[in-house]
């Protein structure tokens, strides 16, 4: 099978130079799903490209995506390595993991408490989070961003640890922007990724910037993975411990006696991976609803005016009311469909050769499905680029259009064990955000208007550059809401 399979062509890509392949055209990063957008608009939905050896089939269809990474889950689970975050120490975080066993191993124990009715135990803290963001917002509108990246940041230390971020020189806080920054230099290409020979080399030599990075960021990593377990550990121990994914596990351990440094690193590593995967993605998809606003006032109005007739003006917004807001979750929906915060997901491998639509997929080929072209179809989105919610409406109030998961949330084995979670903590932002501010154009030192120009920009995660904007409370009734609730979550604190 294997000799027939190769005798079918590879998926169309551009032309090629001889050896290096694609290397040339290959698009950065920061714009690598828009340029494959466009070429697959030329060479279809399942296209490939060469690097000096590497195939890449890039899935620029639901249906190819689908076809592929979820019918043929069994073949298409792996990941590529990623050599330089290896070797800083997160070689066994989830997201990085190859297929297997150890794997599986690992994907149970993190998506256990994660299921779609788990999530409800970690609504009182994404309430009480929103509430602490409003409140940010009221005080300090200039900061908005950071207040986004505190609130996901916060639910998920508070969820994995039990610990509950107080400021924004919170120590967790600050290690999760560490976090961040490790991700973000550590994924730029490198020499690494061709070869582990190029370890070797000194770090002054031109393109081993890698040496001195690795080198740098290892102990940070391990610390950042050791320390919040360890805290969780004393706290067990004096009696403080609060209920939290890590205690619950260390009490399970404890008590079954299986507690030893292999199932404690496991849990380590597990555990970092619920702010690791949670908090930027999180973070941005509410940048970017924030930005859609302001750039849409007559959406955010119409929002606004539903939530003012379901729940009024004397209260926030709660779970509850999430079934009598269609409007709003058209909202979230089309924020997610509009821009993904993962436009190229994260890339599966091949573990087997395989054969679609009578084009052979090799054995190890990278299989990265383009979510930027999967929400931007036309074959499915009237009006792809503009920003309507009401597409998401049932006919013939709306155009009963569909958000493909995959295109927000990956695929398969691999699909975002935290999408239930990262629902509900971008939906409660929102709709608080919508039933409390108003999201305006700034204005300049004279008193102008500054029409809004958004720009985005992709790093780890895609997400709008900081823009301006009159982050107002709706009225003053609205500003003493937020402080009231404020006041009430936080009564519990000594500070
Ligand atoms: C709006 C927020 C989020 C978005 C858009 C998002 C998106 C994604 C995407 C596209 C993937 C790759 C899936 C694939 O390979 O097919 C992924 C994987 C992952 N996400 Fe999320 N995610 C979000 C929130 C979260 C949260 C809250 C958590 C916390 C538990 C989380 C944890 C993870 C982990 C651990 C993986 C790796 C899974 C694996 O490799 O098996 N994510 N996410």
């Amino acid at each position: 099978a294997r000799r027939r399979r190769a005798r079918l062509p590879y998926p169309p890509g551009p032309p090629a130079d001889p050896l290096i392949g694609h290397l040339r055209i290959l698009p950065d990063n920061s714009v690598g799903a828009e340029v494959f957008h466009g070429w697959a608009k030329k060479y279809g939905d399942v296209m490939s490209l060469n690097i000096l050896g590497q195939r890449l089939v890039i899935l620029s269809s639901e249906e190819a995506a689908a076809d592929l990474l979820d019918k043929r889950s069994a073949n298409y689970s792996d990941r590529p390595s990623f050599p330089i975050y290896e070797r800083i120490g997160w070689k066994d975080s989830l997201v990085f993991l190859q297929y297997g066993q150890y794997f599986k191993k690992m994907r149970k124990m993190l998506q256990a408490p994660l299921e779609k009715d788990g999530v409800f135990a970690f609504r009182p803290i994404e309430e009480q989070e929103s509430c602490v963001m409003l409140y940010n917002f009221l005080n300090n509108p200039a900061g908005m961003d950071r207040h986004v990246h505190r609130y996901a940041t916060a639910i998920s230390m508070e969820i994995a640890y039990g610990h509950r971020v107080l400021s924004d020189d919170d120590e967790y806080f600050k290690a999760a922007e560490t976090f961040r920054h490790m991700l973000e230099e550590g994924g730029r290409p490198s020499l690494l990724n061709l070869s582990p020979i190029f370890e070797k080399l000194p770090a002054w030599f031109p393109g081993a910037w890698f040496v001195k990075y690795i080198r740098e960021a290892k102990p940070v990593a391990l610390h950042d993975i050791q320390k919040p377990v360890s805290d969780v550990q004393q706290q067990l121990v004096a009696g403080t411990a609060k209920q939290s994914f890590v205690s619950q596990h260390l009490e399970d351990l404890t008590r079954e006696g299986r507690l030893t440094p292999e199932t404690l690193y496991d849990l380590s590593m597990v555990a970092q991976q619920i702010f690791g995967g949670g908090s930027e993605t999180s973070w941005h998809t509410i940048t970017t609803f924030l930005a859609c606003m302001l750039m849409n006032p007559d959406i955010q109005r119409k929002a606004q005016e539903e939530i003012d007739r379901v729940v009024g003006n004397g209260r926030l917004p709660d779970f509850t009311d999430r079934d009598l807001l269609p409007y709003v979750e058209c909202v979230v929906k089309e924020t997610m469909r509009w821009h993904p915060v993962a436009p190229l997901s994260a890339p599966h491998r091949a573990t087997e050769d395989d054969e679609y639509h009578g084009m052979y997929i090799p054995k190890g080929a990278l299989i990265i499905s383009n979510s930027r072209s999967i929400t931007w179809d036309e074959r499915k989105f009237h009006d792809p680029l503009s920003f309507k919610p009401e597409r998401f409406l049932p006919k013939p109030e709306g155009a009963g259009e569909v958000l493909p998961q995959g295109g927000v949330f990956g695929w398969g084995r691999r699909i975002c064990p935290g999408r239930y979670l990262a629902d509900n903590m971008v939906w409660i932002a929102i709709v608080r955000i919508l039933a409390v501010f108003d999201v305006g154009k700034a204005r300049d030192a004279d008193g102008n208007v500054v029409e809004p120009s958004i720009e985005f920009t992709t790093v780890v995660t895609s997400h709008p550059k900081p823009f301006a904007c009159d982050l107002r409370p709706r009225s003053e009734e609205a500003a003493e809401l937020i402080r009231q609730a404020y006041d009430m979550h936080m009564a519990d604190v000594a500070i």
